[in-house]
């Protein structure tokens, strides 16, 4: 890993900038067959039944290699009621669209078998006709009327704009008034009302394959596909009738065995802005015979009309539906949403190739040792990831599969709350031109308040992996030689860092024990301990056990030589006592971990609570750091938080992970529950 190669890696991921540039917003010449070479690709891995993906109903907005239609086809009743249609667009309003609707989707299927190329096409599909003029111009009123099996592709909505340049991005957000240039020539957006994910407002569709595979609760919250649908068509409505679209069409995952293409419709400048800075961005090659796996609309800040009627929440949804990999998101402008999306579709996808899925950063050393920190959002992965000795794979997703770890996204998204310059060098660097700040406040003269958190606590940035100058060529490193959870312990007991046994492993993962940090989900204004099944349960699609026994056999399998539980939160006390863990202090632990030093380390007892043993000393740091209860100022409290916290974990593991499974699986969960945490008699 010289630093040629890291050379050689941002002008790979520069040249894919540079030819996504050089692609003129187009329209494709695209055929309305649905995604099937893909699926067949994931087919020969997964362990989906062949019929499962068969049944797949339609995956609109796709695109097929073969099948091209001769355009001179169409018959002449369909030119005259083209011609019609045409006359009448003026005077069409909402009591004329249902006639129209039912006209086509009465029309089309009488029609569709004898037109040459038929066979190729679903009945018949708007994307073909799509060519002719007349249809280009009756296009955005059409296409919203039909159902979804003739859904035409975004690309061929009038003022598409697809793959935009930096350049050209700058231009849209700023001329739209979207957002504004500030301090060191960055892009300054508002996200309006949410600044923060809605993880209430999140569903997943219920029905065909992922009725059994899910794992349902407050996280997975099930929808109906009829619901979904009705959501979908209205944001597709809505994304039709505008005067200009934004298409990003790039990949989800650095593997390029596994990797998805997703493609994501975006009302505004900005969310095109983000998707380019956050996926993998595809050369023209790619672009140019591009079809998507996944599909996200996102309609930005209008929100669901119809939503009591259907039985939401409120206007504000998020949709997922896994069998047909398509994703909605309404009234919210949070650009979050978009990313965490096509994570949780790879969470679905993912283990059933046996490949793992972690919400978590990686990093690699000179020797070719990877690391991966697993952590809930604002534990520090982004944080402790960037990271001047080593080189960076990824700041918060990540696949590991036969070869490695691999990441899934193209660019970073950093908490900047209180960034400090010099304890976080690297990302205070990467807030630079073509980076994308969210709710940051500025001064008169536009120069960043880091420190201000009057809009949010939530303060974002996202920017594409070459700001950080040292990170990993293509993405992708070996096995992990060390893997670290990162917990923000908002009871402040924890110590900075524990070494773990297997169990423990395994027991502190399926608990995922943490706090959530002000800001990240909506109605979250302070550090709340929760248990995030995986430290990243609000994007786990599939029942924590999945990706348990993934875990448990890929640690087993590479023979990881150490697992360790990182508290960044706080000490001397919980929240609005104690303090935030000193940055510096846990690079240095974070520091003996990579380095192997730690393994040298002489460990304490287990402790009587958590049973955890945790470094004597390590090389720089002042031992009574590693001591949580040294630093409260009151011992007895102290023990009282440790045993308050300790129900807590067992109370979890009965709820959440105990209950509702085999009498085996609730054997062995007790077993690891009890070898785990003893509780504390008083
Ligand atoms: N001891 C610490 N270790 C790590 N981060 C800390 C520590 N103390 C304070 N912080 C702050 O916590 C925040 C961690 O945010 P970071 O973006 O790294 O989290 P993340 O896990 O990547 O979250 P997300 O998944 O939401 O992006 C940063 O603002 C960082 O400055
Ligand atoms: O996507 C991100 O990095 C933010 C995140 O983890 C979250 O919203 O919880």
């Amino acid at each position: 890993m010289t630093a040629m190669t890291i050379e050689e890696t941002r002008h790979e991921d520069e040249k894919c900038m540079a030819d996504a540039h050089s692609v003129a917003p187009q329209k494709a010449e695209f055929t309305a067959l649905e995604n099937t070479e893909k699926d067949k690709k994931l087919d020969v891995k997964t362990d989906i039944e062949p019929c499962a993906l068969d049944a797949i109903p339609y995956a609109p907005f796709t695109c097929a290699k073969e099948g091209k239609v001769a355009e001179p086809w169409l018959p002449t009743t369909l030119r005259v009621i083209e011609a019609a249609l045409v006359k009448a667009t003026p005077v069409l309003d909402r009591t004329l669209r249902p006639i129209l609707s039912l006209l086509l989707r009465t029309l089309m299927p009488l029609i569709s078998p004898g037109l040459p190329g038929a066979h190729t096409l679903r009945p018949l599909c708007p994307a073909a006709l799509s060519r002719t003029p007349t249809v280009q111009t009756l296009l955005p009123i059409i296409a919203p009327l039909l159902p979804p099996t003739f859904a035409p592709s975004f690309l061929d909505h009038p003022a598409c704009k697809r793959n935009l340049s930096y350049e050209a991005l700058r231009w849209e957000v700023v001329s739209r008034g979207e957002g504004r240039v500030v301090d060191n020539d960055v892009m300054l957006v508002d996200t309006g009302a949410f600044t923060g994910r809605c993880p209430k407002d999140r569903y997943v569709v219920d029905a065909g394959e992922a009725h059994r595979r899910v794992g349902w609760g407050e996280v997975n919250i099930p929808l109906k596909e009829a619901t979904f649908d009705e959501v979908y068509a209205e944001c597709a409505r809505r994304l039709w009738g505008l005067k200009t679209v934004y298409v990003f069409d790039g990949f989800v995952g650095a593997s390029k065995s596994s990797r998805l293409a997703v493609r994501v419709v975006t009302e505004l400048a900005w969310h095109h802005h983000f998707c380019t800075n956050m996926f993998r961005r595809p050369t023209n090659e790619e672009l140019a015979e591009f079809c998507p796996d996944i599909t996200i609309l996102n309609s930005g800040p209008d929100g669901f009309a119809r939503w009591r009627e259907a039985g939401l929440r409120s206007a504000t949804c998020v949709a997922l539906d896994l069998n047909r990999r398509m994703g909605v998101i309404m009234g919210t402008q949070y650009s979050g949403e978009m990313k965490k999306g096509a994570f949780s579709m790879m969470n679905y996808l993912l283990p059933r190739q046996g490949t793992m899925s972690m919400h978590c950063s990686a990093t690699v050393g000179a020797a070719g040792d990877a690391a991966i920190f697993f952590g809930l959002s604002g534990t520090g992965k982004t944080t402790l990831s960037a990271d001047p000795e080593r080189l960076l794979v990824g700041d918060d997703e990540h696949g590991w599969d036969e070869e490695g770890v691999f990441n899934l996204e193209g660019g970073c998204y950093a908490k900047l709350i209180d960034l400090d310059p010099l304890k976080e060098a690297l990302i205070h660097a990467a807030v630079r031109r073509n980076a994308l700040l969210e709710n940051v406040v500025v001064d008169a003269s536009g120069m960043c308040n880091y420190c201000d958190k009057s809009r949010t606590e939530n303060t974002r940035c996202s920017y594409p992996m070459w700001h950080i100058p040292s990170h990993v060529p293509g993405g992708c490193a070996g096995h992990p030689r060390s893997v670290i959870f990162l917990t923000c312990d908002a009871f402040g007991v924890l110590p900075p860092v524990s070494v773990l046994s297997e169990e423990q492993a395994l027991y502190h993962f399926v608990s995922g024990y943490t706090a959530k940090v002000a800001g990240t989900e909506q109605g979250v204004v302070q550090p709340t301990a929760t248990f995030s099944t995986c430290f990243g349960g609000a994007f786990m699609t599939l029942p924590a056990r999945a990706y348990a026994e993934l875990f448990m056999r890929k640690l087993q399998r590479h023979g990881i030589p150490g697992v360790y539980l990182v508290n960044t939160g706080w000490t001397g006390g919980g929240y609005g006592v104690g303090r935030r863990m000193d940055i510096t202090a846990t690079r240095q632990i974070v520091a003996a971990i990579l380095d192997g030093s730690i393994r040298e380390a002489e460990l304490t007892l287990p402790d009587p609570v958590f049973q955890l043993r945790k470094p004597r000393t390590l090389r720089g740091l002042d031992p009574q750091v590693l001591d949580p209860s040294k630093a409260w100022e009151d011992g007895l409290a102290f023990h009282d938080t440790c045993a308050k916290l300790c129900e807590l974990f067992t109370a979890n593991f009965m709820n959440t992970l105990y209950a509702a499974t085999t009498q085996q699986a609730q054997d062995l969960e007790m077993k690891m529950n009890k070898d785990t945490l003893v509780v504390m008699s008083t």
